[in-house]
C-alpha cells in the first residue's frame, strides 16, 4: 500500500505490519501512522543497506589480505617478481575502488511491476543501485548490488509516469555515513495523468533536496539524480565527437564526469590502456571537480589543463590577454614553422673551419645551400633532418680535407717521373683513410660548432624562448602573418616564466623539431619484450586467485590477453595510464574529455587533437560564457579543420544551479550578448530576490565588507552556513582580498573543511565553480575590461545557488538597471 507523508510530502510505502528480523518495529500512539509506517520502511532498508556494507567490508578485507601477502611475498624467479608486482597493483586498485564508495554505497532501488524486471532477480521484482556492482558469491553471484553504469540500473535515470519502464516504484535511498536517513519514493505505475512531470524530472524530491544541499568548495556527484537528458548523453557512443552545449549550470560538468566514469566501465578494455584524459579551465576549476571521479570509484583519470599537458614544464607565468590572444592564433604555425626555417642557415659567402692539427677547410655557399635543400626535401622534422645536413656538410669536408692532404703529400714529395711500365696507381687515400677522415672531422670540435650554427640541434624550449625576445628573430617569423604591433606585443624579456599560452607553442614545436629518439626506442623494445613476460604474470595471478569476486577480474583471459595487457603495462606496470601519460608529451588518449570548452584557443585544439588522434571527445561547454579573447563563439569553426562536419550536438537546457529569481537577472544580460541566445529554464525558485546596491570607488571595499557580513549572517540563519564568492575585476581582487582577510578568517572553512568559506575571485578563477551566495562588484568594469567582458558578467551572476547581490560603483549598465526586466515584463 503507497501512501502520503503529508510532514514530508513524500510517497512512502506502507506496510504496518512489516518486519524485518533485525529491525523490529514498535507502534508509537503518539507517532502518526504515516511516520510509523516512514520508520518502519527506513528500518527495512537499513537492513539491507547494513548487509551490503557487511559485503563491502569482506571484499575490502579479501583485497587488503591480498595486497599484503603480495607485498609480504619476496625472492623468487624474475617470473615470481613480476607476478607480485601484478598483484600488487591489481589489489592496490581493486582496494582504492572499494574505499571510495563509502559514502552512499547504495542510494537507489526499483520495484518492477511482476514480470518486467531486465535482470536474474528470482522472481524478486526488486533490484539496488548503488556505486558498485556487489554479489552474493554463495548464491551463484547472484546481484545484491546494481552499478549505476549497468544497462539494467538505465530506468532508474529514465523510467517516468508516462514511460513507466516497467517500473513500479523508483526510491531514492538518503544515507550518511553508513545510516540510512531518508527515503523519496516515486510510484509510477499510478498512470501519467496523476502526475505533475514538470520539466519531466526523474526523482524530483530527491534532486530538489540534493540541489537545496550546502555547497562547498568541492563539487559532488550527482549520481543518484541523474536527469534523463543528462542520461543520454552520459551513456552516448564512445566513438566520434561529441559536442554538450547547455547555458550555466545545466550539469554539463557532472555530465562530463560521469560519462569519463561510464566509458570506463563500459569499454574498461579499451579505455584503461590509453586513459582517459580530463581537460579544465585552471587548477582552481580541476581542484573543485577533483572528488567527483574518485568517489564513482574511478581513480585513473588525468586531470589537466592545456598549460600542464607539457611534461616536465610549469606554465606559472601570466601573459597579458593580448599576448594570450595573439598566441592562441593558427596562424602562430605559420610563424613557428618561419622561425624553425630560419635557424636553417647558410653563410654569406664561405667559411673556414680550423680543424684540430691547424688545417684549415673552406665551405663555399652552394655546398651549405645543396645539403640545407636535401635535408628540407626529406619534410622530416628539423631535428631528424639534421643528420642529412651534416651529412652532406661532411662529405664535402672530408672531400676539401682528402684534396688538401694529397695535394701537400705531392707538394713535399719529390717530382719522379713515372718509367715507361708503371702506371699511375690512383689516388693515394683509400676509402679505409677517407672513413678515418670523415670520423675525425665529425668529431672535431670545430667542425660540430660549424654544423650547430648552420643546422642547430634545438629544444622546443630554446627556440622559443629565442623566438620571443630577439627582436629580429621575431620580426622575421611573423612577417606577413602578424603586424609589426601584434609581434612587438608577444616580445619579452629573457628568463621569463613560461605562460599557459605558450604551452600549445612550445608543443607545435615540438613537432616541428621532433627528437632523434634512436635510443629512446631500443630501450622501449627491451622493455616491451620484459612487460609481456610480466603480463603472463598478471594472468597467471588473476587466474590463480579463486577468491576475486569481481566477474570481470574472474574471467580476465575472456577480456584480456597478454599482448594488450603487456600494451596496458607499458613502461611501468605500478603506473596507471595517465601516470605514464603524464610523463609522455607524445602519449595519445582513449577519450579526451574537454570542460569550459568554448575557452579553448586554435592552438589549444591542435594539442588537444594530436593527444587523440582517434577523435573519441566529449567537449561540454556554453559559448555564451567564452571569457577568452582567444576562446571561441562557434563549434563549427573550431571543429571543421578536424573532424569537418563529423561531430554531434547534444543541448542541455535545465538550469540545475541557478533560482529563477538570479536566472531572470543572467537572462537580462544574456540578451545584451546576443537576443538570438536563449536561457536554461531554472528548476527551482528559492523565493529570494536578489539585490543591487550602489557603492563608489573610494567606498567599496569597506561596503562589501559589511555586505559581506550580513550575507553571511543570512546563510548562517537560512541554511545553517554555506560558502560566499566575492567576485569582482581583476582592480579590485588585491583591495577586496586585503579588506576581507579577517572576514575570511573568521568565517574559516567549508563543510569538507578543505577549503574557504568565503572566496575573493575575478570571474576567470570562478568559471565553472558554485557557491550559496556571490556578490558581483562592479560589473560594469568586468563589462567593459575585455572584448567579452558581457559574458563574464553572465558567467558572474550564474554562480549563485541561493543568494545574488550586486554592488554597483557607476550607473547600472542597462541590462542591470532593473528598467529592461520592468520593460520586459511590461512587453
Ligand atoms: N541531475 C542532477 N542532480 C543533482 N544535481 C545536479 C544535477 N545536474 C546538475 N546538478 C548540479 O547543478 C550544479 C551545476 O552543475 P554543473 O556545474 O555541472 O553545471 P555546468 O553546466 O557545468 O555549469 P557552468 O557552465 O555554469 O559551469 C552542480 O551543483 C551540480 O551538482
Amino acid at each position: 500500500m503507497e501512501s502520503l507523508d503529508r510532514e514530508s510530502g513524500l510517497l512512502v510505502s506502507v506496510s504496518p505490519h512489516h518486519r524485518e528480523p533485525d529491525n523490529t518495529v514498535m507502534f508509537d500512539p503518539r507517532i502518526s501512522e504515516p511516520e510509523q509506517a516512514r520508520s518502519a520502511e527506513i528500518a527495512a532498508e537499513q537492513g539491507y543497506v547494513s548487509m551490503l556494507y557487511d559485503r563491502l567490508d569482506a571484499e575490502r578485507e579479501l583485497a587488503d589480505r591480498r595486497l599484503s601477502d603480495a607485498l609480504r611475498s619476496s625472492g623468487g624467479p624474475p617470473q615470481a617478481a613480476a607476478e607480485r608486482e601484478a598483484a600488487t597493483a591489481t589489489y592496490s586498485d581493486r582496494l582504492a575502488a572499494l574505499k571510495s564508495v563509502e559514502q552512499g554505497l547504495c542510494f537507489g532501488r526499483l520495484d518492477f511491476a511482476d514480470g518486467s524486471a531486465n535482470v536474474d532477480t528470482d522472481d524478486d521484482p526488486t533490484i539496488y543501485i548503488g556505486r558498485v556492482g556487489l554479489f552474493d558469491e554463495s548464491d551463484d553471484y547472484r546481484p545484491l548490488l546494481i552499478d549505476w553504469r549497468a544497462p539494467v540500473a538505465r530506468p532508474f535515470y529514465l523510467a517516468t509516469a508516462a514511460s513507466p519502464q516497467g517500473v513500479r516504484r523508483r526510491r531514492h535511498i538518503r544515507t550518511l555515513s553508513r545510516k540510512v536517513v531518508g527515503l523519496d519514493d516515486e510510484v509510477l505505475d499510478l498512470g501519467a495523468g496523476e502526475h505533475n512531470d514538470h520539466l519531466g524530472l526523474a526523482g524530483e524530491a530527491a534532486l530538489l533536496s540534493a540541489l537545496e544541499r550546502r555547497r562547498t568548495g568541492e563539487m559532488s556527484d550527482i549520481v543518484s539524480t541523474i536527469q534523463a537528458e543528462q542520461d543520454a548523453i552520459i551513456r552516448a557512443d564512445l566513438g566520434g565527437v561529441l559536442v554538450v552545449q547547455g547555458g550555466p549550470g545545466t550539469g554539463k560538468t557532472a555530465v562530463a564526469l560521469h560519462r569519463a566514469a561510464y566509458l570506463l566501465y563500459t569499454h574498461r578494455r579499451q579505455l584503461t590502456t590509453r586513459g582517459v584524459l580530463v581537460v579544465g579551465p585552471n587548477s582552481t576549476f580541476l581542484r573543485y571537480i577533483g572528488q567527483v571521479l574518485p568517489s564513482l570509484g574511478e581513480t585513473g583519470v588525468m586531470l589537466a589543463t592545456v598549460g600542464e599537458l607539457y611534461p616536465g614544464l610549469s606554465a606559472t607565468g601570466l601573459d597579458t590577454p593580448e599576448a594570450a590572444e595573439i598566441k592562441g592564433r593558427i596562424g602562430m604555425t605559420e610563424v613557428l614553422a618561419k622561425a624553425v626555417r630560419d635557424r636553417q642557415i647558410v653563410p654569406e659567402d664561405v667559411l673556414e673551419v680550423t680543424v684540430e692539427g691547424g688545417e684549415v677547410l673552406v665551405l663555399d655557399r652552394a655546398t651549405c645551400e645543396l645539403a640545407r635543400s636535401k635535408a628540407r626535401e626529406t619534410l622530416r622534422p628539423h631535428n631528424l633532418a639534421r643528420r642529412v645536413f651534416s651529412d652532406r656538410v661532411l662529405d664535402a669536408l672530408v672531400e676539401v680535407s682528402m684534396n688538401q692532404l694529397e695535394s701537400h703529400v705531392l707538394d713535399d714529395l719529390p717530382e719522379i717521373p713515372l718509367s715507361g711500365d708503371e702506371v699511375d696507381s690512383g689516388p693515394m687515400l683509400d676509402s679505409r683513410d677517407r672513413a678515418t677522415i670523415r670520423q675525425e672531422l665529425a668529431e672535431d670540435p670545430a667542425v660540430q660548432a660549424v654544423l650547430q650554427e648552420l643546422w642547430p640541434k634545438l629544444t622546443p624550449q630554446e627556440l622559443l624562448s629565442d623566438l620571443l625576445t630577439d627582436t629580429e628573430r621575431l620580426a622575421s617569423a611573423a612577417s606577413g602573418v602578424l603586424t609589426e604591433a601584434e609581434w612587438r606585443t608577444l616580445l619579452r624579456r629573457p628568463g621569463s616564466l613560461w605562460t599557459a599560452a605558450d604551452v600549445p607553442l612550445l608543443d607545435e614545436l615540438a613537432e616541428l623539431l621532433g627528437e632523434d629518439d634512436t635510443e629512446a626506442r631500443a630501450r622501449r623494445e627491451r622493455q616491451r619484450r620484459e612487460e609481456r613476460a610480466y603480463a603472463e604474470g598478471v594472468l597467471h595471478v588473476l587466474e590463480q586467485d579463486e577468491e576475486i569476486l569481481d566477474e570481470e577480474v574472474v574471467r580476465v583471459r575472456d577480456v584480456l590477453d597478454a599482448e594488450l595487457l603487456a600494451e596496458r603495462q607499458e613502461a611501468r606496470s605500478d603506473l596507471t595510464a595517465a601516470q605514464r601519460a603524464a610523463l609522455d608529451r607524445s602519449w595519445t588518449f582513449g577519450h579526451v574529455i574537454v570542460d569550459e570548452a568554448q575557452e579553448l584557443s586554435e592552438m589549444d585544439w591542435r594539442v588537444l587533437m594530436r593527444r587523440c588522434p582517434s577523435r573519441s571527445m566529449t567537449l561540454v561547454g556554453d559559448v555564451s560564457q567564452t571569457g577568452s579573447a582567444a576562446g571561441t563563439s562557434s563549434w563549427d569553426r573550431v571543429l571543421r579543420p578536424y573532424v569537418e562536419d563529423r561531430w554531434r550536438l547534444r543541448e542541455l537546457t535545465v538550469n540545475y544551479r541557478t533560482p529563477a529569481e538570479i536566472m531572470e537577472l543572467a537572462s537580462a544580460v544574456l540578451a545584451d550578448i546576443d537576443p538570438g541566445l536563449t536561457a536554461p529554464t531554472s528548476v527551482r525558485e528559492s523565493g529570494i530576490e536578489p539585490w543591487r546596491r550602489s557603492s563608489s570607488p573610494g567606498s567599496v571595499t569597506a561596503d562589501v565588507r559589511r555586505w559581506v557580513d550580513e550575507e553571511l549572517a543570512a546563510l548562517t540563519e537560512e541554511r545553517g552556513g554555506g560558502t560566499l564568492a566575492v567576485l569582482c575585476p581583476a582592480a579590485l581582487e588585491g583591495p577586496l582580498s586585503a579588506e576581507l582577510a579577517e572576514v575570511q578568517a573568521a568565517a574559516g572553512a567549508d563543510d569538507t573543511g578543505d577549503n574557504p568559506r568565503v572566496s575573493v575571485l575575478t570571474v576567470d578563477r570562478a568559471k565553472g565553480l558554485e557557491f550559496d551566495a556571490v556578490i558581483v562588484v562592479d560589473p560594469e568594469s568586468i563589462a567593459t575590461a575585455t572584448a567579452r567582458g558581457l559574458n563574464d558578467v553572465y558567467v558572474a551572476l550564474t554562480r549563485a545557488t541561493q543568494r545574488l547581490g550586486i554592488v554597483h560603483t557607476a550607473p547600472p549598465m542597462p541590462a542591470l538597471s532593473g528598467e529592461q526586466g520592468a520593460s520586459r515584463a511590461a512587453g
